[in-house]
Order: C-alpha cells, then sequence, then structure tokens
C-alpha cells in the first residue's frame, strides 16, 4: 500500500481521526482515573483521617522529592512539629513519633514486615542480604548465618585489624601538611584545618575493606581509592529514592531522571563484586578471621546451609555500607560537637586523660567502657544527628497493628522517623542542645534514672528488635578506640574561617542552627566537615 497516497485520501482522514478520537478518549479516561484516585486518597483511603500535606495525601513522589534533596529526615522533623505525633508522608504511608509506637512498630513481636521500599536494595535477584530480605523466614536464615560474624569472639579477633586502622587515622590528622614535612604536630603547634569528615570516611572505609575483604582500601593513606565513597553514597541514595516509590524502577525511569546517581551506584556494584570475587579466591586459606572467614565457614544451625556465591556478595556489599558510611557519620558527628563545645571537650578530656596512661592501653576493654562521659558524648553526638536519620518503613500484616490506641490496617506501611524522635521534646528536654550530661543519672538534679530511661527508651539510631543493626557492638568499639584515642594524643579545636558541616540561615530552611551537624539524607548520610586543627596534648 502506498502510504502517502492513502493519507492523501478521504480513508486516510478518517483513520487519522480515529486514532486521534481514541487518543483523546484514553487520555479522559486517564484524567478521570487519577481524579478518582486523588478523591478516593483523600476522603475514602483507610488514612484519609490522618493529617499530613496535600501532595502526600495522593502521591509518593513527594516523597521522591525529599529522597533526592536530602533533607527527608528534616521534613519527617517539619511535619511532626505541625501535624502532631501522627502524620500522613505517603498516600498509604503514616509516621508515628512516640517511644510506645517505636517499640510497636520495630520490637521483636511486632505484626510486620519490611516494607517494598527494600526491594529496591539488591543489583540481582539472587542478591538479596540480611538487610533487604523482605521474608521474615528468609531474613532469619541470613541473620542466624551472619551472626557468627558478629559474635564476641569474633569481634575480639577483628579488633587488630581495626585498631591498626585507628593507629593509621590518629596520625594522619595529628600530620601537618602545612609545614609541607608530615611531621607530627607539636606540643607548641597547631596542625593544619583538617576535614573530619573525609578522614573519618577513610578510617571507616578502610576498617570495613579489612574486615571485609581482607585488605583496607588504604584510604588513608593513598588517594586511589578515594573515590568509592562517592560511589557509595550515590549507591545509597539511589536505593533511597527508589525505595520511596519503587514503580520508578519497574518503569526503568531511574536511569533517566537520576541518570549520574544510578551510573555511580552501577559502578559501586561492579566494584564490590569484583572485591568479594577476589576475597572469595582465598577462602578460608588464611589466617585472617575477617567476616568472609565467618561468612565461609558459617551454617544455620538449623537447616546446616551456609551462603552461596551470590549470596555472599550481597553479604558483602551490604556489610560496606551499613558498617562504613554510618559509623563515619557518628564519629564525625562526635568531633563537630566537641569543637564546638570547648567545656564538653575539656570534660571528656580529663576523663580520658586520667583513666589511661598510655595510649596503648586503649582498647575494647572493660577500662574503656567505664569511660561513662566518651560513651555519653558518643550517644548524644549520634541521637543530634543520627547517621540514619530518615524513617525505616514497616508494611503491617494480615491482623492489623494496634499503636498507640490506633488499629493500623494491613497493607499500610508504618514507622518512627529517627531524627524526629531524636528531638521531641518529650523525651529530650531542650532538644537542639548538645548535652551528653542527659544520659548520666545524676549529672545534675534534673537528670534521674527516670529521665535517662525516658531518654533511652525513644533512643534508636542502630533501630531496635529482630532488624536492629548487628554491628552495634563492633560499632561502639571503633568509635570509643577511635574517639578516646584522638582525645589522648590531641588537643583540637574548630579551625577559625573555614564553614563547613554547619547550618546557613540564608541556605535552606531547617539547617538555619549553625551548631548543629548538618546531614544530607541518603538512607545512610552525606556530610562535610567540620574543619578541626590539631595540637599534641601534653601529658
Ligand atoms: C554508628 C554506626 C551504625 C549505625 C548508626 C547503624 C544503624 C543501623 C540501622 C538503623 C539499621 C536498621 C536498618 C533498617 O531497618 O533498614 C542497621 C542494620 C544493620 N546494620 Fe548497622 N549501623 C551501624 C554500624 C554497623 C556496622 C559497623 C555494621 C557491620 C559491620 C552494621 C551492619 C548492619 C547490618 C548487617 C544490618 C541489617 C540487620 C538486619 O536487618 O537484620 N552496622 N544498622
Amino acid at each position: 500500500m502506498n502510504l502517502p497516497k492513502m493519507f492523501n485520501s478521504g480513508l486516510g482522514v478518517e483513520v487519522v481521526g480515529l486514532m486521534l478520537h481514541i487518543l483523546s478518549l484514553l487520555l479522559i479516561a486517564l484524567v478521570t482515573f487519577l481524579l478518582l484516585l486523588v478523591i478516593y486518597r483523600i476522603a475514602f483511603h483507610p488514612l484519609a483521617k490522618y493529617p499530613g500535606p496535600f501532595l502526600a495525601k495522593i502521591t509518593d513522589w513527594y516523597s521522591v522529592y525529599h529522597a533526592w534533596k536530602g533533607d527527608r529526615h528534616l521534613e519527617f522533623w517539619r511535619c511532626h512539629e505541625k501535624y502532631g505525633p501522627v502524620f500522613r508522608f505517603g498516600p498509604n504511608s503514616i509516621s508515628i513519633n512516640s517511644n510506645t509506637a517505636l517499640k510497636t512498630v520495630y520490637g521483636h513481636k511486632s505484626n510486620v514486615k519490611k516494607s517494598q521500599f527494600y526491594s529496591v536494595f539488591p543489583p540481582t535477584k539472587d542478591t538479596f542480604n540480611t538487610h533487604s530480605s523482605i521474608d521474615k523466614a528468609s531474613h532469619a536464615r541470613k541473620r542466624r548465618v551472619l551472626s557468627h560474624a558478629f559474635s564476641d569472639g569474633a569481634i575480639k579477633s577483628m579488633e587488630k585489624y581495626i585498631l591498626a586502622n585507628v593507629r593509621t587515622f590518629c596520625s594522619a590528622i595529628g600530620s601537618n601538611p602545612q609545614t609541607l614535612t608530615e611531621k607530627a604536630v607539636t606540643k607548641d603547634q597547631w596542625g593544619a584545618a583538617q576535614n573530619i569528615s573525609d578522614w573519618c570516611n577513610y578510617l571507616t572505609f578502610d576498617v570495613m575493606g579489612d574486615l571485609c575483604f581482607g585488605k583496607a582500601f588504604e584510604m588513608l593513606e593513598h588517594h586511589e581509592n578515594r573515590h568509592v565513597i562517592d560511589l557509595l553514597g550515590n549507591a545509597a541514595h539511589m536505593h533511597l529514592i527508589l525505595g520511596t516509590n519503587p514503580a520508578i524502577k519497574t518503569f526503568g525511569l531511574n536511569k533517566a531522571l537520576f541518570r549520574e546517581i544510578y551510573n555511580k551506584r552501577m559502578q559501586y556494584m561492579a566494584y564490590s563484586k569484583a572485591q568479594a570475587a577476589e576475597r572469595t579466591k582465598i577462602g578460608l586459606d588464611t589466617d585472617r578471621k575477617d567476616f568472609f572467614y565467618y561468612l565461609l565457614n558459617a551454617r544455620d544451625p538449623e537447616t546446616g546451609m551456609g551462603f552461596s556465591t551470590p549470596e555472599l556478595w550481597g553479604e558483602s556489599n551490604l556489610l560496606i555500607i551499613a558498617g562504613s558510611d554510618t559509623t563515619s557519620t557518628a564519629l564525625a558527628g562526635a568531633f563537630f560537637y566537641l569543637v564546638h563545645n570547648p567545656s564538653t571537650l575539656d570534660k571528656l578530656s580529663q576523663e580520658i586523660t586520667s583513666t589511661f596512661s598510655d595510649l596503648e592501653e586503649i582498647h575494647s576493654s572493660p577500662t574503656l567502657n567505664s569511660c561513662t562521659y566518651l560513651r555519653a558524648v558518643m550517644d548524644e553526638a549520634m541521637r543530634m544527628s543520627p547517621p540514619v536519620g530518615g524513617i525505616l518503613p514497616r508494611e503491617v500484616l494480615p491482623g492489623g497493628l494496634e499503636v498507640d490506641g490506633m488499629l493500623i490496617p494491613e497493607g499500610v506501611v508504618v514507622g518512627t522517623p529517627h531524627y524526629a524522635i531524636h528531638h521531641n521534646p518529650a523525651y529530650y528536654p531542650d532538644p537542639f542542645a548538645f548535652k551528653p550530661e542527659r544520659w548520666i543519672v545524676g549529672s545534675s538534679p534534673a537528670v534521674t534514672k527516670e529521665a535517662v530511661d525516658l531518654a533511652q527508651s525513644a533512643f534508636c539510631p542502630f533501630s531496635i528488635g529482630p532488624r536492629g543493626c548487628i554491628g552495634k557492638g563492633l560499632a561502639y568499639v571503633e568509635l570509643m578506640t577511635s574517639l578516646a584515642r584522638a582525645v589522648y594524643l590531641y588537643e583540637m579545636r574548630l579551625a577559625p574561617g573555614i564553614t563547613a558541616g554547619e547550618g546557613n540561615p540564608s541556605f535552606e530552611w531547617g539547617r538555619q542552627r549553625k551548631d548543629e551537624f548538618q546531614l544530607r539524607d541518603s538512607f545512610t548520610s552525606m556530610k562535610d566537615g567540620p574543619y578541626v586543627e590539631f595540637r599534641e596534648r601534653i601529658h
């Protein structure tokens, strides 16, 4: 058939007219469908009675926007201020800002599972890991196997790798590029300003490289591998964006809309796969007792099954993200709050220098654990700037879930956002003030046992319950050792005239507090600064 001829004919005009007619009918159907959907979501949805931003009630793109922008943790806080303890953050999702909700939703007997948010995390279908598994039975098996790598004995045997990296970290922050000699700073000389977020990233990545792949990434000493931090940050960011609206991935929109973030995530996946393959080759033929050693060896006591090769990649992938980015945020946060609060720094320095008389005494031990002020500084830093600041979404299972007197129906997504509850004045009086004392009973007449118990009941940087952080013990070993050693070795101060990591009133809503360590929520966190100068401490 000669097409141009056909379109010149009356028949051609009719066909085009028919097609236009069908298209307009489809368009009308689509608009009507969307309109009805909006009316349903606003007026008739089981969550219609809950307040929230109009856009959030009708579409998950509201969450996608804040996930992309990196202020989702602040937005949760703002909405709870505006709408009260319960608000709707998506058509099918509600956020509850209370310690009772925290316990009910995340506790051991809760009638929930992880939501579809987590379905976008694994790079392939067979690499669901302990963190991204939605199915409860599958998670339980993986967690049982993984727990071998986190036993007290395993952590003890890995401590030497942590300590080696902490030593390098301490000498790096004290080196003095200003004099171009790399000589350690001396007692009467302040060193050059150091970007603490960068150094904390290098430290925690090197530790995880050592523990997962049998070799540090050597970021503390060399530049070559430092770009991986950016790749990993983008991988986490991609997961957050897609998780808030998994339909984006289903329709392949992620490549078009978030090209750069998508590409960097792919590069990270390729990198981690290569590292896992290299470590798998070494197998058990090594005297290194790292995560891989335990993962290769471990068998589920109930089924006798270990991890398959894709599962091993999935787990190592997870451990790098879960163990590095989070721990570096917590440590950088502690440095930030110490240099912004000199009296707290003095008090901590007194505790450390009066407890230890030699640097090498500082390692995981009952003596380190007896440093209550050190622990309070770490916890207060994680309260103020939680490394995972947003919400961990859970889907209610058949039978519903009763929370704070509300019956939440099956299928609804529910959670308690960390940054918001950590700044809830019902649990933390003066919530934006950095006060380690609030964690120590008797530090002032107001800090009673009841007050500390109340603060503890809402404290959740590691989440709680069966899906809570398996690496919490390991993280505290790394955090307490690193901070105590840095304080033992150096005096420190905020570098004059350089701002990073602080708020800026003219810059962005919610970031106006200059003495708050500001994070970009990427499910974990992106951060910068503070710039700190160090000087050798005279003992
Ligand atoms: C300050 C440091 C850390 C913080 C704040 C932190 C925080 C968290 C949070 C909030 C979760 C729950 C995530 C969710 O429900 O989606 C989690 C889970 C997890 N974390 Fe951590 N984490 C830290 C360090 C570590 C370390 C050092 C490791 C391992 C080396 C680790 C491994 C894991 C794993 C495997 C899970 C998944 C647990 C499960 O689902 O059963 N984390 N972490």
